[in-house]
């Protein structure tokens, strides 16, 4: 078993072009060859400025939009062409998470009803009772109290939301997750508590993710390697480790350099002061 559980090579992505003859023509060129590959387990970052590509990207990856140019293989099987009835097998093991739950969840059902019939429809729970019973033990494990399970999603804070989500995808016991810009609603804590449980959900079920973010302080927080992403070329691409303390290409270190510094607390620094005061004293 080789151990990329998925590899694209050359992949282009052109929106809006016309089909002659079988033969496209005209069209936005946005991703321009692009290379990447995920091991099984790992966790990569995909950054870039917006517009660079990324969704493209990532939704390209999970065959959800049309390839121009380029090979995609998911354990070991080339699914570049495969039709919808072909990639259905498989949708289950590509799970996708979004940044705004209140649009992929749907409001008029119950959180019991969103984490069920995914489970019943990929044949994962052997019935709604089976199905209903993996919920309940995992409710704890992703921070919902079990009144949540019978509320809809506008009556959830924005961090639970985001957690039925993320149970949603687990629960499918997929291979590989795509997580595209999940964090970026949400305030500093909750942000932390979303990708700890991504992360620790990545270790025990031996997951491969793809993290989509604009902002690089999260995909160092949780990513093993990193793709930067411009014009959709990949420009720069490492060991997170590597890239964040020796980026090579002029635009990685510019986006490393956008990165806000720390908010300090002026009380801290104050008491930080006195303390290096009556160090040097
Ligand atoms: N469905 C679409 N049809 C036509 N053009 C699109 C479509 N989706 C994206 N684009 C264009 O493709 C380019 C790349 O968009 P994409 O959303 O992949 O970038 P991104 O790096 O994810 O940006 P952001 O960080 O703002 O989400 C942009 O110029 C965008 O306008």
């Amino acid at each position: 078993m080789s151990e990329d559980l998925l590899i694209a090579r050359g992949i282009e992505v052109t929106y809006g072009a016309s089909r002659l003859l079988g033969a496209r023509k005209g069209g936005h060129k946005v991703l321009h060859g692009v290379d990447i590959n995920i091991k099984r387990g790992e966790t990569i970052g995909i950054v870039g400025e917006s517009g660079s590509g990324k969704t493209t990207l990532g939704r390209a990856l999970l065959r959800l939009v049309d390839t121009s140019a380029g090979e995609i293989h998911f354990d070991g099987r080339d699914i570049t062409r495969l039709g919808d009835d072909q990639m259905r097998p498989l949708r289950r093991r590509m799970q996708m998470i979004f940044q705004d739950p209140m649009a992929s969840l749907n409001p008029r059902h119950s959180v019991r009803r969103i984490l069920v019939e995914p489970m019943l429809l990929h044949k994962v729970a052997a019935n709604a009772r089976d199905a209903e019973t993996r919920v309940t033990k995992l409710l704890d494990r992703f921070k919902l109290p079990k009144a949540a399970l019978d509320r809809n999603p506008h009556e959830l804070s924005g961090g639970q939301r985001q957690r039925v989500g993320i149970a949603r995808a687990a629960l499918l016991e997929p291979d590989f997750v795509l997580a595209d810009e999940i964090v970026s609603g949400l305030d500093v804590s909750t942000q932390a508590e979303a990708l700890n449980l991504l992360k620790d959900l990545s270790r025990e079920l031996g997951l491969a993710m793809a993290f989509i973010s604009h902002d690089l302080s999260v995909i160092r927080a949780v990513c093993d390697r990193i793709y930067v992403l411009r014009f959709g070329k990949v420009v720069e691409e490492g060991r997170c480790d590597d890239v964040y303390a020796a980026p090579k290409s002029d635009y990685t270190k510019a986006l490393l350099d956008a990165i806000p510094l720390p908010e300090i607390d002026p009380e801290w620094l104050e008491r930080k002061s006195a303390v290096d005061e009556a160090a040097n004293a």
